[in-house]
Parts: structure tokens; sequence; C-alpha cells
């Protein structure tokens, strides 16, 4: 496969794909490249199943593989929110702003040691025939108090990553396709990508 369309019009998951596919010589297209296509309606309860609703949507549209990435941020002082519904926490505008400030204020008074979170990308691959894989990856760090950092999206600003001892908005493109969520969830899908295409990989 030298190219792959991803069902997504975020252009923050688009640019991170767009890098970690570029190593594989994949040409990556997104939602972005065609006019009018349909917000697919997240009505899962998990990462799985909106991926695969939005893979499986988007391949019967358009007849070609296509991957989708459901993704969000876990806080476990918050009994997991706000998880599967992140893009919207607060509101149905996809605010970023307004959901990380939600965020911190359902956490005020959180010590550190207890703002233990995680983000998680589920990735679902679908084809025309009705086949689906998911893959999963997940990337461990702490909610901070305030926002810091201008890279990324979402809840960048407010992820504070051990490993790199920033916020994952203070990480470059590279650093953060490093330890990412989304770049972990890829790698197990590239470990299985000639098998997954492998009546495909001529086109
Ligand atoms: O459904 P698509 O079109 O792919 O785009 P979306 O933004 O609606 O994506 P999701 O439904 O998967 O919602 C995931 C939300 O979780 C957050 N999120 C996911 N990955 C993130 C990341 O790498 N960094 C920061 N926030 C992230 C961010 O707020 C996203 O809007
Ligand atoms: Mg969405």
């Amino acid at each position: 496969m030298k190219r792959m369309i991803i069902a997504t019009k975020n252009k923050g998951k688009i640019a991170e794909f767009q890098q970690l596919f570029a190593k594989k010589g994949v040409e990556i297209r997104s939602l972005l490249d065609y006019d009018d296509v349909p917000d697919v309606e997240e009505t899962g309860t998990t990462f799985a199943e909106n991926a695969i609703l939005k893979a499986t949507t988007i391949a019967n549209m358009f007849h070609e593989p296509v991957i989708a990435d459901d993704s969000g941020l876990i806080v476990d002082a918050l009994n997991g929110e706000p998880g599967v519904y992140s893009a919207r926490y607060a509101g149905e505008g996809k605010n970023d702003q307004a959901n990380i400030e939600k965020v911190l204020k359902k956490l005020q008074g959180v010590p550190f040691e207890q703002r233990t979170a995680r983000f998680h990308c589920t990735l679902a691959v679908a084809k025309p025939n009705g086949d689906v894989t998911t893959v999963d990856g997940v990337c461990e760090g702490y909610i901070t108090e305030e926002p810091v950092g201008e890279n990324g999206f979402g809840y960048d600003p407010i992820f504070f990553v051990p490993e790199k001892q920033r916020t994952m908005a203070q990480l470059t493109k590279e650093e953060k396709n490093e330890i990412s969520h989304r770049a972990k969830a890829l790698q197990h899908l590239l470990h299985i990508w000639d098998k997954l295409f492998e009546k495909e990989n001529e086109s």
C-alpha cells in the first residue's frame, strides 16, 4: 500500500500520521482532502467501537482500505473521564481550551502524585470486504496544574510526560512521535502491515 486514507478531520492527528508514515513511504490522505465527507457519528462507548465505526463507514464510502483513530485522555482521579468523550468534554463544539479548563477545574486541589493519566489510541483498519483489525497504544503521564507549551493539540499542554520531563505540548513533533499513544498503536499496526495488505502490496 503506497497510499492510505485516514478517516479523520483532526489536523493535529493528520500532521502526526504524515510524519509517522513518511518513514514507510506511504502517502497519507485525510478527509480534509475530499469535499463534503459527512461526520461519522461517534455513538460507541469504547475507543474500539468508535474507531471501527469511523473506519468501516469511510471504507464503504471510498471502496478502499481506511485507517481511523479514536483516542482520548483518561484521568484516574476523574474515574476515567474524559475518556471516549474527550473531544466533546466541555460541549459539542470541540473546543480544546474549554476541555482543558474543565479537566483542570475538576482536578483543583488534587496533589500531583494523584494526577495520573494516560492517553489511549485505538486504530482500526477497515477493508471494503468487511475485514476489520484494531491495535492500541497508551502513553502514561500526569495532569499539570496549568497549560504549558504550544505544540501538538487537544490536551497536550496539560499532559506531563515523565520520560521527557516536559508536557506533550513542549515536545517537538518528532519527540511526541517517539513516545505517543498514536505512535505506539501505529508501531503495532506496522508489525502486521505486510500480512494485512498481502494481496494489495502492488497497488
Ligand atoms: O474523530 P476524528 O475526526 O478523528 O477527530 P477528533 O478530534 O474528533 O478525535 P476523537 O474523536 O478521537 O477524539 C479524541 C480527542 O482526544 C484528544 N486527544 C487525542 N489524541 C490526543 C493527543 O495526541 N494529544 C492531545 N489530545 C489528544 C483530543 O481532544 C481529541 O479531540
Ligand atoms: Mg471524533
